[in-house]
C-alpha cells in the first residue's frame, strides 16, 4: 500500500542543533559553577529531551540533587531561548528532500523530543516551518519517543494510519517509537544516536539523506 504521510525527527535529522545546544549547556554549567562538558559530551547526551540532557550534563559520580537539576533546567531554558537557531544549520539534502516528499503529495509532520517552546522557533529560523502540517514536540503529550504516543498522535492529526506513515529519524528513539506505533521507519546516518552509530538492522532502511528518503518513499 502506498504511503499516506511522513513524519520527521528534528534534531540530528532536519537540523544540526548541537552548536546551540552545547552553547546553552556550557552557559548553564558555568552559571551554576559546575564542571564543564565538551561539545562531544553534549552530542552523546541529546536524544531524550531537555530535562535528560541537563541531567546528563550534571551527572558525574551520581545523579544531581533535585534542586540542582531544577536550577539547571531553568538556566538551560533561559540560555537556549536566546541561542536557539544562532549556529544551527539545516543538513544538506533536507530542503530538496522535503520538496520531493511534497511532490509525492504526502502531508508532513515533525515529531521531536525538543520542548515546544524551542521547536517552532527553530523551524521558523531554519526556514522549514512551512513544510509541516503537524508538529508534535517533546512536551505536547505526557510521553516522548521512544514511546509510541507522539507518533500515534501525529498520525491521527495527519488523518493517516500508522502503517501508512513513514517516520524518518536518526536514532534508536525514533526506531523504537515507530516500531511501537506500527510505522515504517528509515534512518539517516549523520545525526545523534546517544553515542552509538545507528544500525541498519533496526530500521527498514538506512538512507544517506532526505533526498534518498524521498526516493525510498516513492518506491514503498
Ligand atoms: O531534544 C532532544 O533530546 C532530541 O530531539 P529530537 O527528538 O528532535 O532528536
Amino acid at each position: 500500500m502506498p504511503l499516506r504521510s511522513a513524519t520527521f525527527d528534528l534534531d540530528g535529522t532536519l537540523v544540526d542543533s548541537i552548536p546551540d545546544l552545547a552553547a546553552a549547556c556550557h552557559a548553564m554549567l558555568a552559571e551554576l559553577g559546575q564542571p564543564p562538558r565538551t561539545d562531544g559530551d553534549v552530542h552523546r547526551f541529546v536524544g531524550k529531551g531537555m530535562a535528560v540532557l541537563v541531567e546528563r550534563c550534571l551527572t558525574w559520580d551520581a545523579a544531581p540533587e533535585a534542586s540542582l537539576l531544577e536550577a539547571g533546567i531553568a538556566s538551560f531554558r533561559r540560555h537556549y531561548a536566546d541561542i536557539n537557531g544562532r549556529a544551527s544549520t539545516v543538513y544538506p539534502g533536507v530542503v530538496e528532500g522535503l520538496e520531493a516528499f511534497r511532490a509525492l503529495g504526502l502531508p508532513l509532520g515533525v515529531v521531536t523530543n525538543k520542548p515546544a517552546a524551542f521547536t517552532s522557533p527553530l523551524l521558523e529560523r531554519m526556514g522549514l516551518a512551512g513544510y509541516f502540517e503537524v508538529v508534535i514536540a517533546g512536551d505536547t503529550l505526557a510521553f516522548k519517543k521512544p514511546r509510541p504516543e507522539p507518533l500515534l498522535h501525529a498520525c491521527a492529526l495527519l488523518a493517516t494510519e500508522p502503517g501508512l506513515n513513514l517516520h524518518v529519524g536518526d536514532s534508536l528513539n525514533d526506531i523504537e517509537s515507530a516500531r511501537a506505533a506500527g510505522c515504517p521507519v528509515i534512518c539517516v546516518p549523520y545525526g545523534y544516536n546517544e553515542g552509538r552509530p545507528v544500525d541498519s538492522a533496526d530500521c527498514d532502511a538506512l538512507v544517506s539523506d532526505l533526498v534518498a528518503a524521498a526516493r525510498w518513499a516513492a518506491g514503498a
